[in-house]
């Protein structure tokens, strides 16, 4: 991404935040049904569960925003296709016998060693690959006939949460199987092809592949991307293509730029993403069925329902798989408040009094709505405080120089909602400020959601208060709910009390 975009986001962020104290925004007062459960009217605006959640968007904002490695202590899960071949992994990439030049890639990179999905999934796709005897089935016969051999290249599913080093992991198997075989005729190349389920997502790989690549300047690399027209005719010849899925499509059976059987290496990357956008899911299936029999497949996800699962087997469908499990966030370490109020202007209220008692370093807080976080950014604002407004509307790259600017400290309260702040690494935060609580689309407590916010890895066990705002019957049940759940104590604060107050800091 070009270094100007951010800058311009951080322009319209920072003429967002002049703006926010002058915003003027209808009153949303909205009272419980019969049922005790809030809704607004139709004209109202939409709660962020109904917006539908982009995932696309979100693995592009994580993207932008991670700066490191994730870190997990997990052990990787191994299941080999075949149990009795050796297990191999690396603790350094001198072992993967890469090539000079990329091995120095790799170092400019700054990875000093394998992560931990890298450690076994790189010796994996790098092996070797095997000699395969295949018996084929001669029809109207009755006898089967020994027929050919070829070389299977093994093939991988892997799956790890976003940030744990997957794209930098076959990148390198792409780059190193390239480097192989750099002395190849133009004609005859053509070598990788890697799926991406947006234009943005693949120009950002393609980034990755670039940066890894640097010392090979003679590895070439094409874009299979709207708006990257060819001449009728013309044929694609660098060594890696990257693209969406109707792109490529395209390009390979429409307009014939690419021949599929001259791919050796077929990456699908973010299946998870990939399958919730309309169409990719075919489109790729498609592809992958006009690529050679020994063309080797790998497959990434950053998570993996049944219906990632069952669209991995239609495309690598005799796969070794390695499975990094999530670091499990807990509660333990988190005081959790809960403060009883009467409507919107008693919370906003109770929240300055919090303020006004205890240093807060930087804070989350999270509403339930648009139209909600910009009003109480707006009113934050007009009390003096330094505040940045995560918001549905906003760009995915203006989404990320705002927490870009949020991390380096330039404002010290956060607002927002679910669904923008789900990438954002909250370690940094200290205090977690529920004004709404979270509630999936039918008005019930939304557990994951609450852990997401407030939950903490074990591991880092920095203690941290989340206060809960309550204004409703409906909000007290939730609240109750999601105590049972948790089997965690949510205490009691009274905010007009400042000693009590100034107690739960210490
Ligand atoms: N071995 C390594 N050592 C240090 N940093 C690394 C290593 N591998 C990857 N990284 C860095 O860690 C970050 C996350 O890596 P990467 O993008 O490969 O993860 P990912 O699992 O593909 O995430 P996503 O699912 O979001 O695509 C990147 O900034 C990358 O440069």
């Amino acid at each position: 991404m070009a270094s100007d975009s951010w800058a311009l986001a951080v322009d319209q962020q920072e003429a967002a935040v002049k703006s926010i104290s002058n915003l003027q925004i209808k009153d949303e007062r909205v009272k419980p049904d019969t049922n005790g459960v809030i809704k607004t009217n139709a004209t109202a605006e939409k709660t962020d569960e109904e917006e539908k959640e982009d995932r696309a968007a979100q693995s592009l904002l994580n993207k932008l925003i991670r700066s490191n490695l994730v870190d997990n202590t997990n052990q990787v899960e191994v299941l080999q296709r075949d149990p009795k071949s050796p297990l191999y992994s690396v603790k350094s990439f001198e072992e993967l016998r890469l090539k000079p030049q990329l091995l120095q890639g790799v170092y400019a990179m700054g990875f000093n060693r394998p992560s931990k999905i890298q450690e076994n999934a790189l010796p994996m796709m790098l092996a070797e690959p095997k000699n395969i005897l295949t018996l084929f089935s001669v029809f109207n016969q009755y006898y089967f006939h020994l027929s050919s051999s070829f070389l299977q290249p093994t093939e991988l599913i892997a799956q790890s949460q976003s940030g744990t080093g997957k794209t930098a992991a076959f990148v390198l198997a792409m780059l190193s199987r390239v480097s192989q075989q750099r002395d190849t005729p133009r004609q005859s190349r053509m070598w990788c092809l890697c799926l991406s389920p947006t234009y943005e997502l693949a120009l950002q790989t393609g980034k990755v592949i670039e940066q890894m690549g640097k010392f090979h300047p003679e590895l070439k690399l094409a874009y299979a991307v709207r708006g990257n027209k060819l001449e009728r005719g013309q044929k694609i010849s660098e060594h890696i293509v990257i693209g969406t899925p109707g792109t490529v499509l395209d390009w390979c059976a429409k307009l014939k730029f690419i021949d599929p059987k001259k791919i050796k290496v077929f990456v699908l990357d973010e299946a998870d993403v990939m399958i919730a956008t309309q169409g990719h899911q075919d489109q790729s299936i498609r592809i992958q069925r006009m690529l050679p029999r020994n063309c080797q497949m790998l497959l990434f996800s950053a998570t993996f329902e049944d219906s990632v699962w069952n669209f991995a087997q239609k495309v690598v469908p005799d796969p070794n798989i390695i499975k990094l499990k999530r670091e499990e966030e807990t509660l333990d370490t988190i005081k959790q408040y809960y403060v009883l109020c009467n409507n919107r202007d008693e919370k906003f209220q109770a929240l300055c009094n919090l303020y006004g008692a205890i240093t807060i370093a930087q804070a989350m807080i999270f509403c339930h709505t648009r139209k909600t976080a910009s009003w109480l950014a707006a009113e934050l604002s007009k009390e003096g405080h330094q505040v940045a407004l995560l918001s549905g509307e906003m760009m995915v790259e203006q989404r990320a120089a705002v927490i870009e600017r949020f991390r380096e400290g330039k404002e010290k309260v956060l607002v927002t909602t679910n669904v923008c702040a789900r990438g954002i690494d909250v370690e940094q935060v200290s205090v977690v400020i529920n004004f709404d609580l979270p509630v999936d689309k039918d008005g019930n407590p939304d557990n994951e959601t609450y852990l997401h916010r407030i939950g903490r890895t074990g591991r880092f066990g920095k203690r941290g208060l989340a206060v809960n705002m309550v204004d409703s019957k409906h909000s007290m049940n939730i609240l109750n709910r999601i105590q049972e759940h948790f089997n965690k104590k949510i205490e009691r604060l009274d905010t007009d009390d400042l000693d009590e107050i100034e107690k739960i800091a210490n």
